[in-house]
């Protein structure tokens, strides 16, 4: 991205980095930042240089076609997938300078959900809930219970603890992932795609759940989506990723009202445009 803003339509970095900072208000630091992060997967460059913070306390929705590395972004930020070049800095620390300790402690301040919840098959939604905090706390069984029927309560799963995620639908398996994520109280959330599969109603439940949540904890929230509905409901910010490049990044009304061909293009789903099949 550095040097090369004004032939690819992006912002530089350090309009980019005051956008941010305007959204902070006070100047306080940014719990994610990305600098001139690179990844190559053999000869295709998917990250190709990205610079930006994202802004705390504040949802921030990543869009871009299919396979422009929205997802590798995602596990860059979480540490499971390493950058060729350049940084990803969470509570102004290196991930990658870090040592392997250090990084699974910063991986706790994380709250992640993935496209299918990502639940284990064996265990119900109680004990799916419950297994951060089993796993990375020393807390009694007695305040577990306590987290965990608070969360459940909030995400509508009351009902169902003792089920099993084979015996529940698509739309409360993602509940009860959003509630595992949340069950460390993580400064950071990130949701991969968590609106892909549900049908437009649920979709908008969950919507809804993801700015009631939010708006109570408060927290950087960065959500990868293909739903242009999703977008337009959730984001206090919009970032859009296209060929390795952060084409766009600033509040959602700019995105939204972009006169960027792409952007335009890509916000509006029409098959007339700069992006093609390819
Ligand atoms: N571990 C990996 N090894 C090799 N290639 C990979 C790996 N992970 C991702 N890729 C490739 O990187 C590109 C970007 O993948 P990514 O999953 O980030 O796309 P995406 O924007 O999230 O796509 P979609 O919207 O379809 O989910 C794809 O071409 C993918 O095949």
């Amino acid at each position: 991205m550095h040097g090369n803003g004004e032939t690819s339509g992006e912002l530089p970095t350090a309009q980019l980095v005051a956008v941010a900072d305007r959204n902070a208000g006070n100047g306080t630091r940014h719990t994610v930042k990305i600098r001139d992060v690179r990844k190559a997967f053999g000869s295709f460059q998917v990250l190709d240089g990205l610079t930006f913070d994202f802004a705390d306390d504040a949802i921030t929705t990543i869009l871009g076609p299919s396979g422009t590395g929205k997802s590798v972004l995602l596990k860059h930020v979480v540490g499971l997938l390493e950058p060729d070049a350049g940084q990803v800095m969470v509570f102004d620390q290196d991930i990658w300078s870090a040592s392997e300790r250090e990084r699974q402690e910063l991986r706790k301040s994380f709250g992640v959900l993935f496209q299918d919840g990502a639940l284990f098959g064996s265990m119900n939604i109680y004990d799916n809930v419950a297994f951060p905090l089993r796993k990375h706390t020393r807390k009694p069984e007695s305040e577990i219970r306590e987290i965990v029927m608070g969360r459940l309560e909030e995400v509508g799963l009351l009902a169902a603890a003792k089920k099993a995620p084979g015996e529940v639908s698509g739309g409360m398996k993602k509940r009860a992932g959003f509630a595992r994520a949340l069950v460390m109280n993580p400064k950071v959330v990130l949701f991969d795609e968590p609106d892909s599969g549900l049908d437009p109603v649920r979709t908008s439940l969950l919507n809804d759940l993801i700015l009631k949540v939010h708006k109570e904890h408060g927290g950087t929230y960065v959500l990868v989506t293909h739903d242009i509905q999703t977008a337009r409901k959730v984001s206090d910010y919009i970032g859009v990723l296209w060929k390795g490049k952060l084409v766009h990044y600033g509040p959602a009304k700019e995105a939204l009202d972009s006169p960027k061909p792409f952007v335009r293009q890509f916000l509006s789903g029409n098959s007339v445009g700069p992006l093609g099949m390819d």
